[in-house]
């Protein structure tokens, strides 16, 4: 679904966000990106998405519609305070004709009467709900989801987890997901891609073989856990 060949995004002055990156994901594949502050995760997301194009390499895409082909997540929910909820899935994809996707989209994101609220009305939890709606609203062959769940509290974010695991389930989106959280990445991911140093490189990548949904804290995921750590150099012999 998508092949990234050796890109690099090098910014005015020389300095690189990251070098030499070779990628490719799967139609229908979840793919994670951990990696230290700095590495480079948020620039490759943005030179993926299409709003950095002065990048060196080659992204080749298999979607339908290369104009739609992505949908993008970001950290804070960036809703616009003048619009309520349906006004800001819809209009912040500019698809004025997609009211009743929209409202569709609520119910699968469980903001069901919730359409007319504001943002300022809403939990931070609500907030990133209305991120996700509006996310899928173009109904995007490869989503790009840039540490989404990061601004939440531990519960919060845990029914947000289990929110994309139905979401993958019900439309199979091709997904990257840039993350500092380990656990999260092998909650949701079928692989975790490792980023080090700056500029940031891909050092390494783990497969998780469990199937989804996978029991938190389980046994298998703790040893996985520990590879991950051991790649970042955070364990201690
Ligand atoms: N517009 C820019 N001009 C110059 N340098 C930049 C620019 N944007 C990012 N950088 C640099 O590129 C590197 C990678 O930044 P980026 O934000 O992608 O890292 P990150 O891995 O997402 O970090 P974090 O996990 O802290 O969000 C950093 O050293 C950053 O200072």
């Amino acid at each position: 679904m998508l092949a990234v060949e050796k890109v690099s995004r090098i910014f005015q002055g020389g300095k690189a966000g990251f070098k030499n990156v070779n990628l490719s994901l799967e139609k229908g594949e979840v793919v994670g990106v951990l990696g230290t502050s700095g590495c480079g995760k948020s620039t490759l997301l943005r030179v993926l998405s299409g709003l950095d194009e002065n990048f060196e390499g080659e992204i080749k895409t298999e979607a339908n519609d290369p104009n739609q082909a992505f949908g993008m997540m970001f950290q804070e929910p960036r809703l616009m305070p003048w619009l309520n909820v349906w006004e800001n899935i819809v209009f912040g994809t500019g698809k004025k004709d997609k009211k009743q996707e929209a409202f569709e989209l609520m119910k699968t994101v469980g903001l069901e009467g919730f359409e007319n609220h504001y943002p300022k009305d809403l939990s931070g939890g609500m907030a990133q709900r209305a991120a996700i709606a509006r996310s899928l609203l173009i109904r995007p062959e490869i989503l790009l989801l840039d540490e989404p769940f990061s601004a939440l509290d531990a519960f919060t974010k845990m029914q947000l987890q289990d929110l994309l695991l139905d979401i993958f389930e019900k439309h199979q989106t091709t997904t990257l997901l840039v993350t500092h959280d380990i656990d999260e990445a092998l909650y949701l991911c079928d692989r975790v891609i490792i980023m080090r140093g700056q500029p940031g490189r891909i050092e390494s990548q783990i497969t998780v073989e469990a199937k989804r949904p996978r029991k938190r804290g389980d046994s298998y995921l703790a040893e996985l856990k520990q590879d991950v750590l051991k790649e970042l150099d955070f364990t201690k012999e």
